[in-house]
């Protein structure tokens, strides 16, 4: 089926009687199916989109000495700031800035299988200490959407609303703070690439567009749309449905010179070491299942750490050479 537009729900249906229940469910198992992508209406104060924007502002107007004491190439864990050009999508340079953040863990001893390299701290900036404030509340209140989300998949699906719970206990998010200026040397922001985890709540800046998404019927802009998420699924949702949820290929472009556009996106995913857990599929959907998509550039694996790690080394590849040069056949 051809989109020229993305669906719209409303978390408020999950609160207006069992009618209105059903239907949220409904429209996100078709939604997931046929486009991988929705709006999702999130009744969420303007004044803590507001916060959360001008704490990310602040931050990007840090003088660039305070970004580079943060750098990723710090970080075996892939956390910290990422300096304009640093990050790389199917070998193309992507023009944004971004600061990437995880969960707060000690570094660990044990560093085998490899993804466990991925568990550490985050590198926050000093000089802006609202910063782990704002974001820590942020994450907070998004790992219960996600719960509740996950939920309402799982129902919607044929399966126990329980389905993914446990393997949710010890969520592994990732939470990026990005920053795409206007330039006229490239017209990618970030280029075509499907998110290696379960699924991503984004936050744009409000009045921006530049997101497209990849639908049967071609590439198809998102409009800016006021107190909405954009949801989309990844790699491992599309997994364990073999295939009858699709994760689907998104990009940005550059913004126009003399402008900028600011995204938050929100990755919310299992621990390092879960085995993302098979769907059963009511039989109705297991029909129209369309198996796991089959890229020899790009093998999902069910392991949420593997598929992290490969996603991570490919998009960074100086951090994967000065931290990670024994997975990625450099010198060592
Ligand atoms: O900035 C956006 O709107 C989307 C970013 C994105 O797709 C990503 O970081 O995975
Ligand atoms: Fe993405």
């Amino acid at each position: 089926m051809s989109h020229d537009a993305l669906p719209v729900l409303d978390l408020a249906d999950l609160h207006a009687g069992p009618e209105a229940v059903e239907r949220f469910r409904e429209q996100l198992r078709v939604a997931t199916h046929e486009v991988g992508f929705f709006h999702l209406r999130h009744g969420i104060d303007r004044a803590v989109v507001d916060e959360l924007f001008a704490t990310a502002r602040a931050f990007f107007a840090l003088p660039e000495e305070d970004k580079r004491a943060i750098e990723m190439t710090n970080s075996a864990q892939f956390r910290g700031w990422t300096r304009l050009g640093g990050e790389l999508t199917q070998g193309q340079v992507d023009y944004r800035e971004q600061i990437d953040i995880g969960p707060e863990r000690p570094l660990r001893d044990d560093v085998d299988p490899p993804y466990l390299r991925l568990d550490g701290p985050n590198q926050w900036p000093a000089a802006l200490p609202q910063l782990r404030t704002v974001i820590e509340a942020w994450t907070d209140r998004l790992g219960v959407l996600g719960r509740d989300l996950m939920a309402q998949w799982a129902l919607s699906l044929g399966a126990p609303a329980d389905h993914f719970t446990s393997t949710f206990d010890d969520a592994s998010t990732l939470l990026k703070i990005v920053r795409y200026p206007g330039t006229e040397q490239t017209s990618q922001g970030v280029g075509d690439h499907k998110d290696p985890g379960f699924l991503t709540l984004l936050l744009i800046e409000p009045g921006k567009s530049g997101l497209q998404v990849q639908t049967d019927g071609g590439w198809i802009d998102v409009p800016p749309t006021d107190d909405c998420f954009v949801v989309n699924i990844g790699e491992l949702m599309e997994a364990v449905t073999d295939g009858y949820l699709r994760a689907t290929s998104h990009r940005v472009t550059a913004p126009a010179v003399g402008s900028e556009r600011l995204s938050i996106p929100f990755f919310f995913n299992p621990a390092l070491d879960a085995e993302a857990p098979v769907v059963p599929l009511r039989p109705e959907y297991a029909e129209r299942a369309r198996g796991v998509t089959q890229d020899a550039a790009n093998v999902i694996s069910t392991r949420y750490g593997d598929n992290l790690l490969k996603a991570r080394l490919r998009a960074h590849p100086d951090v994967a050479a000065r931290h990670h040069a024994d997975l990625v056949g450099g010198a060592g």
